[in-house]
């Protein structure tokens, strides 16, 4: 197994008395997409702010691209962390390609790959206009294209996606998937997790500066121990009493012939040999992404995939 790109082994980072994050570990590979995500404050910013260097944990060890990014030999490391800051600004009166131009010359990137860069991100036909003509959704991907100069091998993006309608959002997460296939390690954070579906290999979710959980989406599923709900309609008010085994929590009868029940669908054969007379129909309502943040956020299931 390669090395990850970005380790951090229980970070702490303190501002005053405020703790933003607390004995934090994670790792972010080469070729894996991986979201961050938690309110306003969990923390999320200043974990990338710790893995760029631009701040230095006060307890715990941050080592990217084989390094302490923060140390003094990070300046060339950095040029290979690309970086999409939350609320990134750009000169309205200059062009996307003036633009990237000036930030190229920041990182000392050779200018002569923009134009191609530019391409990547769909912006090609607005090279020419000026960025305060730019809708949101082109202001994000000209900021994606300056983290991408240099060719990083790792991508840190804060909020990305934020402000974005659907379809520009499904076209972020193509752009992002084609970077994770060429094998750049890709982290970006969000509030929400349900956007991530789909889209990431791997989820961190952050509460008030601990993490409360590391894992795909599915394992998130299953730790959250949201299970689904099953409404069940008999031929019938029940003729007989319902004898409901305890894992079966929070069942009742929502109309005379109704029951609605929570149980792992495993369960379901079990419960329709419980159930005194015919089964008409059965619905089946899996618990959403949101359903299965909220668990996390509630600390109902505060634990590490
Ligand atoms: N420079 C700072 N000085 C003091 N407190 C800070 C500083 N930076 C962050 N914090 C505090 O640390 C905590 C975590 O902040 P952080 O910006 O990392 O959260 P976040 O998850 O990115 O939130 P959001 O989604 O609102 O951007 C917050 O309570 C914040 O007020």
């Amino acid at each position: 197994m390669t090395e990850p790109l970005i380790t951090l082994s229980h970070v702490t980072m303190t501002f005053g008395r405020q703790v933003a994050v607390r004995d934090v570990s994670l790792a972010l590979n080469s070729g894996e997409c991986v979201g961050l995500v938690g309110h306003n404050g969990a923390g999320k910013s200043t974990l990338i702010k710790l893995m760029l260097g631009l701040i230095r944990p006060t307890g715990g060890h941050v080592h990217a691209l084989g390094g302490d990014p923060a140390g003094a030999a990070a300046g060339r490391a950095r040029v290979a962390l690309g970086y999409l800051p939350e609320n990134v600004a750009f000169q309205p009166a200059m062009t996307g390609a003036e633009t990237l131009a000036f930030y190229a010359r920041l990182k000392r990137q050779d200018v002569r790959g923009n134009a191609a860069l530019l391409a990547k991100v769909g912006l090609e036909q607005a090279a020419r206009r000026r960025v305060g003509t730019y809708s949101k959704g082109m202001r994000q991907r000209l900021g994606l294209a300056q983290a991408l100069l240099g060719s990083p091998r790792a991508l840190l993006l804060d909020e990305p996606t934020t402000g974005l309608d659907p379809a520009a959002r499904q076209d972020f997460y193509a752009l992002l998937r084609d970077l994770r296939d060429g094998g750049v390690g890709v982290l970006l954070s969000s509030h929400a997790l349900a956007e991530m579906e789909g889209q990431v290999d791997r989820v961190v979710v952050m509460n008030a500066g601990h993490k409360v959980a590391d894992g795909s989406l599915n394992d998130l599923r299953a730790l959250a121990g949201t299970r689904p709900r099953l409404v069940v309609r008999l031929a019938g008010a029940p003729r007989a009493v319902v004898n409901v085994p305890d894992r079966w929590i929070g069942w009742r009868m929502i109309c005379d012939d109704v029951l609605d029940i929570e149980c792992d669908e495993a369960d379901l054969p079990a419960l329709m040999r419980t159930l005194p007379q015919e089964v008409i129909e059965v619905d089946i309502a899996r618990p959403s992404l949101d359903d299965v943040y909220a668990a996390f956020l509630r600390g109902k299931a505060a634990a590490r995939c």
